[in-house]
């Protein structure tokens, strides 16, 4: 039996992880769940799995929390300090599922501890991957990418003889909006935008799976945790979503992982590792999935490449500095605030009014996002008051 906790447990990410261990539930014991309001989910969840322990970080949920849970003797914490105590306590397995920046405390505590870190929370990688690794590597923990593209390449990279690695190749599905004209993303709904033809998952990775710039972000994640440098890293469309991604070696092999598109399988290479263990999810067939596709991705109608590629490039805060900027962007769209277009042009106009901040220590990261932030509002403030 394993332990595990989960932090964003009622995410599309944690609720799959769930269903991972209701599906062979003599595997593992749950330790702690979390949420950020949704507190009646998180104690269905707790009910369901068995957890000893809730958080709840909104602390206005907390009562109602209690109430939901009187009587199951499963302990219910809440509030920020409590979220991230709670990576603090001993488990196995810790699936990092918090989408945002959010993660990146309760994640770094996590690694400071040890054990496996299940990582699905790309943006903690892009705004703090040295200081997370440097973590583990001082606690022992093992970092596992759950990310589709991460784990596949985690899963056929040599790390032992990284040398003979000349470049991984991640694949993108293109988005809902994979054909469409610039001029007519322009009006694109919140709705359209979440609308992925491929993946069912939360709304802000939806939304960067739209512009694109959740392929940037994981091009940065990569670099974080593989030993490849940026010019080694490539993109390609592929619609289908059911080859994950290539290693190509020096020989020109390119090794890939294929199956279907479902995160109970990257979730369950990295909860079970080194096992691997059946899950519920359909398995490929080749016959009926009969032809892949694959296609340049075009930087010019989709501007957060080329954003996330030179953010990487500059180093430094210059990925805090996009992500917290996009994470303002994302939201005020899904608001109806600014336009699906205006997303990477937000992005552009923070990184270059912010420049250069210090962000190798936890706390100049953390300032840093927060600086990017307020720029980030103060100028979709001024586009909202002029137009
Ligand atoms: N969904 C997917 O298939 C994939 C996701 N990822 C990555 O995994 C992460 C999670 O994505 P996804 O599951 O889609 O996200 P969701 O939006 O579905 O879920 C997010 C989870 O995080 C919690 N949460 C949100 N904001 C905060 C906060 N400020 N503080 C603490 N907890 C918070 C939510 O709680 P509440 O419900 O209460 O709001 C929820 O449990 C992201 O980083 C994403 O990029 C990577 C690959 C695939
Ligand atoms: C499932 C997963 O890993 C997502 O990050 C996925 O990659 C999103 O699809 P896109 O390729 O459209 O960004
Ligand atoms: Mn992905």
């Amino acid at each position: 039996m394993r332990s595990v906790t989960i932090f964003g447990a009622t995410g599309s990410v944690g609720e799959a992880a769930l269903a991972l261990i209701a599906h062979d539930p003599a595997r593992w014991q749950v330790d702690t769940l979390t949420a950020n309001t949704n507190a009646k989910r998180l104690a269905e969840l707790a009910g369901q799995c068995g957890a000893r322990h809730v958080v709840i970080c909104d602390e206005s949920k907390r009562d109602e929390l209690v109430q939901a849970l009187a009587g199951t003797g499963v302990e219910v914490s809440a509030g920020r300090a409590a979220l991230v105590e709670a990576a603090s306590r001993p488990v196995e397995v810790t699936l990092a599922a918090i989408v945002g920046a959010a993660g990146l405390l309760p994640t770094l505590r996590a690694a400071e501890r040890g054990g496996i870190i299940a990582i699905a929370n790309k943006e903690a990688l892009v705004c703090a991957g040295p200081l997370i690794l440097a973590a583990a590597a001082r606690s022992g923990a093992r970092l596992l990418p759950v990310d589709s593209e991460h784990n596949a390449i985690f899963q056929v990279f040599d790390f032992e003889r990284p040398e003979r690695v000349a470049r991984i190749i991640l694949t993108a599905s293109g988005g809902p909006f994979r054909q469409m004209s610039t001029e007519d993303m322009r009006s694109v709904t919140p709705e359209q935008a979440v609308a992925h033809p491929v993946w069912s998952m939360g709304a802000k990775i939806s939304v960067d799976s739209a512009t694109l710039m959740n392929k940037g972000l994981e091009m940065i994640e990569a670099e974080r945790l593989f030993p490849i440098a940026e010019p080694q890293i490539d993109i390609v469309v592929h619609p289908q979503s059911i080859v994950h991604s290539f290693v190509e070696y020096v020989d020109g092999s390119l090794l890939a992982q294929l199956g279907t598109p479902d995160m109970k399988t990257p979730i369950a290479y990295a909860m079970a590792y080194p096992d691997r263990i059946e899950t519920p999810a359909e398995k490929l067939d080749m016959i009926a999935a009969a032809k892949l596709t694959f296609e340049a991705a075009d930087e010019r109608r989709f501007p957060a490449l080329r954003l996330a590629r030179a953010a990487l490039r500059a180093g430094g805060s210059s990925p805090v500095v996009l992500n917290a900027s996009n994470e303002v962007a994302v939201e005020r769209f899904l608001d109806r605030r600014i336009g699906f277009l205006d997303i990477p042009a937000l992005c552009e106009e923070t990184l270059a009014a912010v420049g250069n901040c210090p962000a190798g220590h936890l706390d100049e990261v953390v300032d840093c996002d927060a600086r990017a932030r307020s720029v980030a509002a103060r100028i979709a403030d001024e586009w909202e008051k002029r137009a």
